[in-house]
């Protein structure tokens, strides 16, 4: 979107005969008949996505189709700037010859921006990581099937298959083979944060196990996923904690009661020591609200451990990597705010002690494939979930992935679009980015569409959903 706003504002400026009004007009007929041209040409379809497909960008209506003309092109600008204007802090950590390095990988990144403006068919990875025979063998499977280009593949593969492009293109260059691109976002974000962190620490000190903290605390950490990189840029709101209740009235479907009742019960019954999992979403305020949800947790024994799950490579601009989980507790460490600094102190011993753990980094997490293929591809990640009570999957992406992003009614319950992916019970916690959902009172997305179309892109709205395993 503001790539286009960039170029309506530098093409008014120069028509300077013309009244802002007409020249604007003239400007949108043109952008649209460009479109016009261009779904045409890409056989797009100019239909809402089909019912029972899973996403892509071939539908015109869709978040996909968005994420491909605008959103996607415009990160890959933003990454680009961003290289230049910390080329002297990235030359201090990877050495002087990465000025050339730079220079190359930004050529890459443009080659893959216009690679996907063009709608051009994916290219293989030629790079000796352990995962590319694999995702070579997936890109041509969907080559057989005329499926591989951006807009007719699956939105799920085709926008994992973006971020692995852009990891190609660093891992390619010697010096900036470890260096997370994001990083400089995700750490600015962060530090800016500092003084909230360090509020809403003082605030949630002791708080007492009962019902209505936990559900505080959950919902904390649901609605510090609004605050993603990659589409809402927007800092969290210096009230959040205060506001929680308020947010109740965007919340559709609040499931955080059964949530409380499911580990409370279990807390009262299990012989065994109760264990927890979090899918980490995003660094930065969604990382810190997850730490605090697990420290809660704990102190209240409602587990006796949490175990983290990060990515393995910088994935969806600000997903959470094991160096970004490391570097936020240091950043805690060594902040001059007493009460934050005390927090990362409690984060360190927490998991000296074991009682929170950094699972091994799995690939799993950043493979273009569903959750229910976890079992097929990743036995031992699924096993390893099975023994936990409850796992928590943070965000729009997870969500999607637990959907295996496939376009099902919106009312179909939430259990019933796992396609058999249940290693124990399931919650979700998620601030609706795309247009994919599940066990929605009826008629409710209609409503909100109606009113305005754009509502599921807004990352305004939310759900908390529980999927309970039964014992056989
Ligand atoms: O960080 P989250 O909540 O997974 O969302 C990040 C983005 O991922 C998507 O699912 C895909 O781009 C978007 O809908 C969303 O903007």
């Amino acid at each position: 979107m503001s790539v286009a706003i960039r170029t309506i504002e530098s093409w008014t400026s120069l028509s300077s005969n013309n009244t802002y009004e007409s020249s604007w007009t003239t400007l949108e007929t043109v952008v649209h008949n460009k479109l016009e041209d261009f779904v045409e040409k890409q056989n797009i379809l100019v239909l809402y996505p089909a019912l029972n497909e899973p996403l892509s960008a071939k539908f015109y209506h869709s978040h996909a189709y968005k994420t491909f003309r605008t959103r996607s092109p415009h990160m890959i600008h933003e990454l680009i700037h961003s290289m230049r204007e910390n080329e002297e802090w990235i030359m201090k950590r990877c050495g002087d010859y990465a000025r050339y390095d730079l220079r190359r990988v930004i050529w890459s990144l443009s080659i893959l921006r216009t690679e996907i403006l063009q709608n051009s068919p994916f290219k293989l990875f030629y790079d000796q990581e352990p995962d590319a025979k694999e995702w070579n063998v997936a890109i041509k499977r969907l080559a057989n099937r005329e499926k591989n280009q951006w807009f007719t593949s699956t939105w799920l593969f085709a926008e994992c298959y973006l971020y692995r492009r852009i990891w190609a293109a660093f891992r390619r260059a010697e010096t900036l083979r470890n260096f997370d691109y994001f990083s400089p976002i995700k750490f600015n974000t962060a530090q800016g944060l500092a003084n909230l962190m360090n509020n809403i620490v003082i605030a949630t000190r002791g708080l007492p196990l009962n019902q209505m903290n936990f559900q505080l605390m959950l919902k904390l950490s649901l609605w510090s996923n609004r605050c993603d990189l990659s589409n809402t840029a927007d800092p969290p709101n210096d009230e959040m904690l205060q506001l929680i209740d308020e947010y109740d009235k965007d919340l559709i479907i609040d499931q955080s009661m059964d949530v409380w009742h499911l580990l409370s019960e279990n807390k009262q019954t299990s012989r065994q020591p109760i264990v927890i999992d979090i899918v980490f979403d995003n660094a930065a305020f969604e990382l810190f609200s997850d730490l605090l949800l697990a420290e809660y947790i704990l102190e209240t024994g409602l587990a006796q451990k949490v175990r983290f799950h990060v990515k393995s490579i910088p994935w969806f601009v600000s997903d959470v990597t094991a160096a970004d989980f490391h570097w936020m507790l240091n950043s805690f460490l060594r902040n001059n705010l007493v009460e934050l600094s005390a927090f990362g102190h409690k984060m360190r011993s927490l998991l000296r002690n074991q009682r929170l753990e950094l699972c091994s980094i799995n690939d799993f997490w950043t493979k273009p494939t569903g959750f229910s293929s976890m079992r097929q591809l990743s036995p031992c990640l699924y096993v390893e979930l099975s023994f936990s009570t409850l796992v928590i999957f943070k965000g729009d992406l997870n969500y999607r992935k637990l959907l295996d992003d496939i376009n099902r009614s919106s009312t179909t319950p939430f259990r019933d679009c796992f396609g058999g992916f249940i290693p124990t019970s399931i919650c979700a916690l998620r601030v609706i980015k795309s247009d994919i959902y599940s066990g929605m009172p009826l008629c409710t997305v209609d409503w909100l569409t109606e009113d305005d179309p754009h509502w599921m892109m807004r990352g305004e709205k939310a759900v908390i959903q529980l999927a309970v395993k039964t014992s056989p």
